[in-house]
């Protein structure tokens, strides 16, 4: 079953409660935190994250661009969120961080960037809830889909069900209807869309018709037969 988690970074920063409820219907809302260390950017933290955990019902994807996983990560899953995502390029001990994040009662997520191979980390998948491959360099929405990303999808599903995994495998960045079924196809279950669902005239259905195409598209993959 396909995923399809809206980015808040898209959104409206003024009237980010209603932002959340414009996409009810989401599988999660995809929080995107940035430090201005890690990547170029600043966004929101720790506050902003409870008060939206508040106003909406979608449970919260937080994806953590940062330095210093190890110390902030756990402070997220305080504040409300149901996934959190750190970036092994900044974490300092991902096993240990991944498993205080599930002991904290929230699903443990490690994301890669782009330059960043998924085979050193084989051993880490059991550790983990979800798997992020990024498909743009980390730091704004809006971006164009990094084609070249497919084949690491495709090796990162490829040992998903070599272990018999049940973890999930998101993709973010430039995903919208022009794209969404080639990541679907080389093996993504969940979706982060930014500018595909906030730059719609109706996000709640372009969720919905983000999420047709991914099933249609998984349904017809060969990675996902008997899945
Ligand atoms: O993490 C990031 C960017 O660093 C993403 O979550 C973007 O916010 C996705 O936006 P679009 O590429 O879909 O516009
Ligand atoms: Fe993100």
């Amino acid at each position: 079953m396909a995923q399809i988690n809206p980015s808040i970074l898209s959104a409206d920063f003024s009237r980010l409660a209603e932002e959340a409820r414009a996409v009810e219907g989401a599988d999660w809302l995809h929080v995107d935190v940035m430090d201005n260390h890690f990547v170029p950017n600043l966004t929101l933290g720790v506050p902003v994250v409870e008060s939206l955990s508040r106003a909406t019902g979608t449970p919260l994807d937080c994806h953590l661009m940062i330095e210093d996983p190890d110390r902030w990560a756990p402070q997220y899953v305080e504040a409300g969120a149901g996934s959190v995502t750190f970036h092994v390029e900044a974490a300092a001990a991902p096993v240990r961080l991944a498993r205080e994040i599930r002991a904290k009662g929230a699903r443990a997520s490690m994301a890669l960037k782009p330059a960043t191979p998924i085979e050193p980390f084989e051993d880490l998948l059991p550790e983990l809830d979800m798997l992020l491959i990024m498909t743009v360099e980390p730091g704004f929405g809006g971006q164009a889909f990094l084609d070249i990303m497919l084949p690491k999808i495709r090796r990162t599903r490829e040992l998903i069900s070599k272990h018999g995994l049940e973890l999930w495998l998101q993709v973010d960045g430039g995903v919208s209807a022009s794209t969404v079924e080639r990541c679907a196809e080389a093996g993504a279950d969940v979706f982060v869309a930014g500018s595909a669902v906030y730059g719609a005239n109706d996000p709640a259905a372009a969720v919905r018709s983000l999420r047709e195409s991914a099933e249609r598209a998984t349904a017809s993959a060969a990675w996902a037969c008997g899945h």
